[in-house]
């Protein structure tokens, strides 16, 4: 089988450098040497390990990709790029027939979904692409479906912490938001409280020193109407590796669905989880 051709869009940024360092180790992938930057980047190339990889910019892209994309057949896009380039950037990779996988969060979401669907694109979708995390959402998707308002007028906290440079609210923390919602507990993700100072996150939080620059705690809070019983789930993640393996597993399942000759379609971490592409 030749190697699922990848371009990982969002370098030099840290977690497309993190998940472009993973998908060079997987034999089963072949990662182009070309990324799409951001407008900041005034950079030609960046180096991983000792490949040079060439960064276009904003500018550039539409008139690079037609020849990258027909060199190199199959070609699968995966995009950790910037909440404020979401949506531009998913219409790009359906406007140039590119299935892709979106891990950047924000921007309009619905519209994001409007998009791939209305332009006959594919897409694996997803705020969080840590299995463990994934699964723990199925979970709670399990719990809300199977017992609406387990949780109703529960007072529900969210509180997150994330390296100061993250441009916007945990996305995986919004996602959640709905399955509390539908298990009776109101609450808005205006809401969330973000934590973006690094001296209360290794003073009041314990994040260690060495990850004060990359990490992603998470703490779900629900305690009952006369505060005699008190819920919490947190998900604390030092680092970036672990987004690497689910990502893998979304560009196998998508290049699957490829395959099969899908169209229009979005599908989630959880259905690429459901479809056992975690293992
Ligand atoms: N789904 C998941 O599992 C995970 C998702 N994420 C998400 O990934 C995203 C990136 O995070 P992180 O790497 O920390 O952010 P960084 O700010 O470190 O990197 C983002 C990079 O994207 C570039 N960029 C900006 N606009 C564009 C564009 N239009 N096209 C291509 N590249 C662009 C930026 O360039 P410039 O400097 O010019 O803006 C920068 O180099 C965030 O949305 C984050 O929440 C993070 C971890 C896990
Ligand atoms: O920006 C990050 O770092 C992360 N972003 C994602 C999010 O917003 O949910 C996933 C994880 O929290 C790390």
């Amino acid at each position: 089988m030749n190697p699922i051709p990848v371009m990982i869009n969002g370098l030099p940024g840290n977690v497309a450098r993190v998940i472009a360092t993973h998908i060079m180790a997987d034999a089963a992938m072949q990662l182009l040497p070309f990324s799409l930057t951001g407008p900041e980047i005034d950079i030609a190339h960046c180096h991983l390990a000792e490949t040079p990889i060439a960064l276009i910019r904003p500018e550039a892209r539409e008139e690079r990709i037609a020849a990258i994309k027909t060199a190199h057949p199959g070609l699968i896009s995966v995009d950790f790029t910037h909440p404020t380039a979401v949506n531009a950037n998913a219409e790009f990779y359906c406007r140039f027939g590119l299935p892709f996988v979106m891990g950047t969060t924000g921007g309009d979401r619905d519209a994001l979904l409007r998009t791939v669907v209305d332009n006959g694109g594919l897409a694996v979708i997803a705020p969080n692409m840590a299995k463990q995390i994934v699964g723990f959402q199925a979970m709670m998707a399990h719990a809300a479906d199977t017992f609406p308002n387990l949780f109703q007028n529960y007072q529900l906290t969210i509180r997150e912490s994330h390296q100061a440079g993250k441009a916007d609210t945990s996305g995986t923390a919004k996602a959640m938001v709905t399955y509390f919602n539908r298990m009776g507990v109101a609450f808005n993700t205006d809401q969330i409280q973000k934590e973006r100072d690094p001296e209360r996150q290794a003073n009041q939080w314990g994040v260690p020193p060495e990850h004060l620059g990359g990490h992603a705690w998470h703490t779900y809070t629900l305690t009952s109407p006369d505060g005699t019983a008190r819920f919490e789930f947190s998900h604390n993640v030092n680092g970036r590796d672990i987004y690497g393996e689910g990502t893998r597993d979304a560009i196998r399942f998508l290049a699957r669905k490829v395959a099969d000759g899908e169209k229009g379609r979005v599908y989630s971490m959880v259905d690429v989880l459901k479809a056992g592409g975690i293992g």
